[in-house]
């Protein structure tokens, strides 16, 4: 049986990425602060929703996906319901595995996982980290039931910040990237389903390509740039204004802050 404890966007991405690939709702339990929340989910996938304690009591793994603010007050709710030989499973940014550790009974099994929110299509890039008595068994276990909803990776806990920043955070900026051309194709008298289409099978294409070609992406980017041409004109522009460190910046920005939730 697992827990998702928190349903909001990140739980929920996990929910229905892990119901997706063939767990029953029936071995699924929700817990969830906002009663209509767990309604809707109810509703929308069938698994039911219990309280703290009771998720605690009957899950062998417990995922807990609320904000970092929050994760004391959470952990403090499940701690004395929750047996010595449960796996819990964070997913907050910032959130260490000591500071975890500390708010559960000794010896209990930890592990710091960073997914993304492309685990609702089955393409999440997931990290793991173990903490103190969390054994290859529990990480096993943690693998397997991320595996199905994307990639897993094995990182030690010290470069968690940094992935937060890049993978956690990251659909987010290739999001905006999207938003920003889709509306330039409208700017330019294009339709905006077909600017749409245009944008989101060209991110598919290109992501794909980034993935499997085993390319390095600046000589996937010289491909495209023809001499004299239109990728060549573009592309001064976008380092003209500084696109590369913006983003250096952007992403070091996001490290800070997931260092910064860290300190409570
Ligand atoms: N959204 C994302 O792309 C990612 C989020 N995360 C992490 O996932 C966690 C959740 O983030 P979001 O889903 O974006 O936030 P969210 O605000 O959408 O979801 C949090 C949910 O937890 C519920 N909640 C709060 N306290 C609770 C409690 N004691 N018991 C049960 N439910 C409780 C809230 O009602 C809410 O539905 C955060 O720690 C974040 O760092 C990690 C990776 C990616
Ligand atoms: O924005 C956040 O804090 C969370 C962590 C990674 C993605 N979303």
């Amino acid at each position: 049986m697992i827990a998702i404890i928190g349903a909001g966007r990140m739980g929920e991405a996990l929910l229905a990425g892990i119901l997706n690939t063939g767990h029953d709702p029936a071995d699924v339990l929700v817990t969830e602060a906002r009663r209509e929340r767990a309604e809707e989910l109810r509703e929308r996938y069938g698994v039911a929703s219990v309280p703290a304690a009771r998720a605690a009591a009957r899950a062998d793994t417990l995922v807990l996906a609320i904000k970092p603010q929050d994760m004391v007050a959470a952990l403090n709710e499940i701690a004395a319901s929750l047996p010595a030989d449960r796996l819990v499973i964070s997913v907050a940014a910032g959130i260490t595995t000591t500071v975890l550790e500390k708010h559960l009974a000794a010896e209990t099994a930890v592990v710091r996982a960073m997914p993304n929110t492309p685990a609702l299509v089955g393409q999440g890039m997931t990290a793991l980290a173990a903490g103190t008595h969390a054994s290859e068994e529990h990480l096993a276990r943690a693998e397997a039931l991320l595996r199905p909803v994307g990639e897993v990776l094995r990182v030690p806990e010290r470069h968690m910040d940094a992935v937060t920043a890049l993978s956690g955070s990251g659909p987010a900026y290739f999001y905006l990237v999207a938003e920003a051309m889709i509306e330039a194709g409208v700017l330019m008298g294009l339709p905006r389903p077909t600017a749409e289409r245009l944008v989101a099978q060209t991110a598919v294409g290109s992501a794909a390509m980034l993935r499997d070609s085993g390319e390095h992406p600046a000589l996937l980017r010289e491909a495209v740039t023809s001499p004299g041409g239109t990728t060549a004109a573009a592309l001064r522009e976008l380092e003209r204004r500084g696109l590369r460190s913006a983003l250096t910046d952007a992403v070091e920005a996001a490290r800070r802050r997931s260092r910064e939730l860290s300190e409570g």
